[in-house]
């Protein structure tokens, strides 16, 4: 109980700020016709009840006259039952399309905000696969949500309508045993409650596990996929490595566990289907008996049977609202689950990065990146790194060394400011416009323009500047190519992409450029080239490198170094052996 408690709580939280929203009046206007049609629907029903008793009593009487009145009268209702339910489904799709569409909106944005992407891969919590959760659940939910609480409106409402007719049919045609009446005021009435209580409670027994059980299955089922598509954007290492049996194994078995919990969903179902089938079909006969007594003591007509049987039907409908929609319920309960997790670890992220362990501050103009009792750490908080009082100054250009796993490139990171664990502060001058490359730069799929001057707008730069900046990379074949559509990073070799990846440095031209092994898979000399190129068309900017060449020492005028301590590894300037020949500094 306490369960359906919190659940109808999150879904609230989750469903009603749509309703306050933008889109309020639009969405408020769809829901209040979905309403007001349902309402009408059930209107239709009494009188369709109604009807039951004036046609069957019709045919018993044989009188044409009526009769065929009541087949005009039916083919009305029917008129205006089906334009009910044609314009009840238009509208609540259009509402579900209006909704989902804010949803997503509102997801895609808290998942994009910032790096709130990146801090949710990293601390790894529930929302494990935001694809699901962005593109799959949000269109559950709605359907589900505007299904169920419609299916309860009506459930609500026709229960009222109906006990009332049941409540005077009762007293019209009291229970009949053995030869005298029963004087139970209400009787069909307490025998549809008893009869749906009874199936509700037994429907939730067996239907209960249903609930963990589909959660989980829609989890194995996104991880599954997400595998899908690794091996699909890594086909190319696969191929190589001759990993196709490692990768077949693994997904075989990912898909095992779909196969298992689909079979204990088949199972729990299968009990769960015999039971509410059954449920069902005895709530065909169950009415007639209870008022066939007073029927066959004359009491009341075939009409008014008929009417019974049917009202009786309503009531227990009404009341076995929750039987029929248990399977619903139980996945909607899943999807709330899960939209709840990752609106959580949205916020997580958002408040971790807005409280990081390690401050972002801003330094006066032109005062360079310098840091103040610097400690990362890793995600578990084993030490990382400490730098305290190390300074980028401006127009200088670094090279930072250092072992393998030393968390180089996490420093990048923290100076990003995705990386949120440790202490300490990095100062950055404010409006400082900083540029991170790492060794595999990402590429969008489409125009080789856009990738080209990713993030910004495709028409950000001119068509001259962008072939420009190609031919000086040394790419002037893919100059001719701007408007061609590629898979960037699938096509171009990698020190093609980090060509590319200059040339979008030397289009941005930020005041702070991080390459992180960016030209490591170059050769010497086309590296050589790159960073005289850098540092010619980009006079004012200060670069920071991280490389293993002995080689790019020759164009940073100052070397650090990252040197065992207690503190995990220290951030340390080098002493360097001898003067470069070919320093940019020096020429
Ligand atoms: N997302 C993460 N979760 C957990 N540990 C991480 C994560 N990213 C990095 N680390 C760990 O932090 C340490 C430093 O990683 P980092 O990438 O900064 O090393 P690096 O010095 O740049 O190494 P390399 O020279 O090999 O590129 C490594 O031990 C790595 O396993």
């Amino acid at each position: 109980m306490k369960a359906i408690r919190t659940t109808l709580a999150t879904a609230w939280r989750i469903a009603v700020p749509y309703f306050n929203a933008e889109d309020k009046w639009m969405g408020r206007g769809l829901l209040a016709a979905v309403v007001v049609i349902e309402l009408a629907v059930v209107g239709l029903t009494v009188l369709f009840n109604r009807w039951n008793n004036d046609f069957y009593n019709a045919l018993q009487e044989r009188n044409g006259d009526v009769f065929t009145f009541q087949i005009v009268y039916f083919c009305v209702l029917a008129a205006i039952w089906i334009a009910l339910k044609v314009y009840q489904l238009y509208l609540n799709q259009w509402l579900q399309i209006r909704w989902r569409q804010w949803m997503t909106e509102r997801y895609l944005g808290g998942w994009l905000h910032d790096a709130n992407h990146y801090q949710m891969q990293l601390t790894g919590d529930a929302a494990d696969n935001p694809d699901q959760r962005i593109a799959e659940d949000t269109q559950l939910f709605v359907e589900r949500t505007l299904a169920l609480s419609i299916g309860l409106l009506n459930a609500v409402v026709t229960l009222a309508s109906f006990v009332v007719i049941l409540w005077g049919l009762s007293n019209q045609a009291p229970l009949h045993l053995f030869g005298q009446d029963i004087a139970i005021p209400g009787y069909l009435v307490w025998g549809a409650l008893i009869y749906a209580v009874i199936g509700t409670a037994l429907t939730h027994w067996i239907g209960w596990p249903l609930v963990d059980l589909n959660f989980r299955q829609q989890r194995y089922e996104a991880d599954f996929r997400f595998n899908l598509v690794r091996a699909r954007e890594n086909a190319e290492q696969i191929a190589l490595l001759r990993g196709e049996p490692a990768e077949r194994g693994e997904l075989s078995e990912r898909f095992g566990r779909v196969a298992e919990n689909f079979m204990r969903i088949m199972v729990r179902t299968k009990r769960l289907t015999a039971f509410t089938a059954s449920y069902s079909q005895a709530s065909i006969i169950f009415p007639y008996i209870l008022v066939a007594p007073a029927y066959f003591a004359q009491k009341i007509q075939l009409g008014g049977m008929m009417q019974t049987a049917s009202a009786f039907n309503s009531v227990q409908d009404s009341l076995s609202f929750f039987i029929s929609a248990y399977r619903t319920l139980a996945e909607w309960q899943s999807v709330v689950e899960r939209l709840d997790g990752f609106e959580r670890s949205v916020e997580n992220a958002t408040a971790s990065r807005d409280n990081p362990g390690v401050a972002r501050v801003h330094s006066p103009a032109a005062g360079g990146i310098g840091f103040k009792d610097l400690n990362l750490t890793r995600p578990s908080g084993s030490p990382l790194i400490s730098a305290d009082g190390f300074r980028f100054s401006d127009n200088e250009h670094t090279l930072i060394v250092g072992p393998s796993g030393a968390g180089k490139s996490t420093l990048f990171r923290a100076i990003a400011g995705i990386w949120p664990f440790g202490s300490g502060s990095i100062a950055i001058p404010a409006e400082a416009t900083l540029m991170m490359l790492p060794q595999r730069p990402y590429f969008p799929v489409g125009e080789l323009r856009a990738a080209i001057v990713y993030p910004a707008e495709a028409d950000a730069f001119s068509d001259e500047q962008v072939a420009e900046a190609l031919r000086d990379v040394g790419l002037p074949a893919l100059a001719e190519q701007l408007d061609q559509h590629g898979h960037w990073n699938r096509t171009l070799s990698l020190g093609e992409q980090q060509r590319l990846g200059i040339a979008r440095a030397l289009l941005h031209a930020p005041q702070y450029l991080f390459l992180d092994e960016a030209t490591a898979s170059l050769d010497e000399p086309s590296e050589a080239m790159l960073y005289k190129l850098l540092d010619r068309k980009l006079p004012d900017t200060t670069i920071v490198s991280i490389g293993h060449r002995s080689t790019l020492e020759a164009f940073h005028q100052r070397g650090a170094m990252l040197t065992p301590s207690d503190n995990g590894f220290a951030l340390q300037d080098r002493v360097r052996a001898a003067a470069p020949e070919v320093g940019l500094a020096g020429g």
